[in-house]
């Protein structure tokens, strides 16, 4: 068992080394309405750690739905403590909705599967948070306020903000710790942004680079409730997140259990967020992605009308680090051959490799990497790509372009395919929205006509919620 007294820091960390973790629990969270700042406490046995969120002030009250959502950040945000131990128990002293705490499940269990799947901890897979019942609060509605849109550098926060812009909705960009990439593209949006800011326990990073047990968390179930949080206590609506259909796609199965890097961008996670969002703190309709029955390529298709943000647009994850973070792309991770693959079949090569300031389909050293997005080596990488399909219908797309059918990396790879790909290509549905979503009224007639005049078809029914 881990005893917290003091030790300097190469002692703790070879204690922490040593242990076998039993409990992580949430000693009190405070908030400070005058500085915004929240310190959100964690206990791992007797190690304590303190994550700092600060949020921008308000100008009136906090509301009391800014405190439940609060808490409901406070639970989750442990998984970045929880994954120095993996310790069996996790407890809280916070009472939970039934929603809440099938919500703080999900997160500790799916939302650290890959953790669990790379080092090799199965229990993690089955954890439970414990805390006491909570009765489900009364639902009130956020709708008719401006939307609040986080913003990641990505394409697909772009396309929601101008959809949302061009629907006349005046939405509030917003963001977590924004680097130079998000404030560039906040800048070109034209947008005044809210920001909040936060700050891991350093502690984290020294038991890191000892070897502690470390691994993926799932982050946008942190930046969710810290916008959901920013939301409530400037009195704004619902937030508008840009999670794509293909991100509730998994990686891999193992011992039984879907592994998925992005499974708090997924829809289950959306679920789960916004039922825990109505019966702990109240909020109804107060989270959802507009994005949601749309394909990657699909979202790529709609940002390539969007050339006012060329020179900013990041979705290369090297460049969010939090230490020795990219320029931009960094033009060898899946996720850059993802994008550029699927920007490809829609905009003149010239300005895509401006974008990128590279042509990776010219770039035979690309291949291999590409045969794994094509599902023709290993499994779907753990980075936040789309479906094998959306890579064959680009691929599609491309060998028929006078433009690309001539680069090296596009003859390759159909050459590779097996002939039945173009057949999966051509009756593909990867143009149409679909699949579960939680667009409410009146953000689904925007994405009808979004859909719409992007194709310049008729527009698509979408499917019931
Ligand atoms: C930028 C990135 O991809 N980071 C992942 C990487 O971490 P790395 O050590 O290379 O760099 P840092 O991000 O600077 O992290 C330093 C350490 O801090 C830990 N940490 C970070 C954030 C946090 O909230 N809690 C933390 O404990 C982190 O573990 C490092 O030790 O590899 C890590 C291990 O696999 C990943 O966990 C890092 O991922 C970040 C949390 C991150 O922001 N990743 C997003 C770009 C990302 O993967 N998004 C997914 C969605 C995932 C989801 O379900 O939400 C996506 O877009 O598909
Ligand atoms: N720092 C951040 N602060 C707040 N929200 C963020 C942040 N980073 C990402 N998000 C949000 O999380 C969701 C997933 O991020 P993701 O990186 O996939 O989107 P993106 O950057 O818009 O596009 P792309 O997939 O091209 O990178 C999006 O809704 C995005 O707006």
């Amino acid at each position: 068992m881990f005893s917290s007294h003091p030790v300097d820091g190469v002692g703790l960390v070879l204690r922490v080394l040593e242990t076998q973790f039993r409990r992580l629990s949430f000693p009190a969270l405070t908030f400070d309405p005058a500085t915004g700042v929240a310190r959100l406490p964690y206990a791992l046995d007797g190690l304590e750690f303190t994550e700092t969120v600060t949020f921008p002030v308000p100008a009136g009250e906090v509301p009391a739905a800014f405190g439940r959502v609060l808490e409901l950040l406070h639970l989750v945000a442990g998984v970045s403590y929880f994954k120095v131990g993996a310790p069996p128990e996790i407890t809280t002293t916070t009472p939970l909705s039934p929603a809440a705490a099938a919500l703080l499940d999900g997160v500790y269990t799916k939302g650290m599967a890959e953790y669990a799947y790379r080092n090799d901890l199965p229990h993690v897979l089955s954890l439970s948070v414990t805390g006491p019942a909570a009765p489900p609060a009364i639902p009130v509605s956020v709708a008719g306020r401006r939307p609040l849109s986080p913003v990641g550098g990505g394409k697909d926060s772009i396309v929601t903000l101008e959809a949302l812009r061009a629907g006349g909705l005046d939405p509030v960009p917003f963001a977590v710790n924004p680097n130079w990439v998000i404030q560039s593209v906040f800048a070109a949006s034209g947008l005044t942004p809210l920001v909040a800011h936060r700050k891991i326990d350093p502690k984290l990073f020294d038991l890191n680079a000892a070897g502690a047990l470390n691994g993926h968390i799932p982050v946008t179930a942190i930046n969710s409730l810290i916008a959901v949080a920013t939301a409530a206590l400037h009195g704004l609506g619902p937030v508008v997140m840009s999670n794509e259909r293909s991100a509730s796609d998994p990686n891999l199965v193992w011992d039984g259990h879907e592994i998925n890097h992005q499974w708090s961008k997924g829809v289950e996670a959306e679920g789960l967020l916004r039922a825990a969002l109505a019966e702990q703190a109240g909020l109804a309709d107060a989270y959802f992605s507009l994005l949601r029955p749309l394909s990657e390529l699909h979202i790529a298709r709609l940002f390539a009308a969007h050339t006012h943000y060329d020179e900013v647009v990041t979705s290369c994850n090297a460049a969010f680090k939090l230490r020795d973070a990219s320029a931009r792309w960094c033009g060898h991770c899946p996720k850059c051959r993802f994008v550029f693959l699927a920007m490809a079949p829609f905009m003149p090569r010239a300005r895509l490799v401006a974008i990128f300031g590279a042509d990776l389909l010219a770039d035979e050293t690309q291949i291999p990497g590409y045969k794994e997005l094509l599902g023709l080596d290993g499994h779907k990488p753990f980075e936040c790509v789309g479906e094998v399909e959306e890579s064959v219908v680009a691929l599609s797309l491309l060998r028929e372009s006078p433009e690309w059918s001539g680069a090296r990396v596009v003859t390759d790879l159909a050459a590779a395919l097996p002939a039945e790909a173009w057949t999966t290509a051509a009756t593909s549905n990867v143009f149409t929205p679909g699949g579960t979503h939680y667009v409410p009224p009146p953000f689904s007639a925007l994405i009808r006509e979004l859909v719409g005049v992007a194709d310049g078809a008729p527009l698509h029914e979408l499917p019931d919620q």
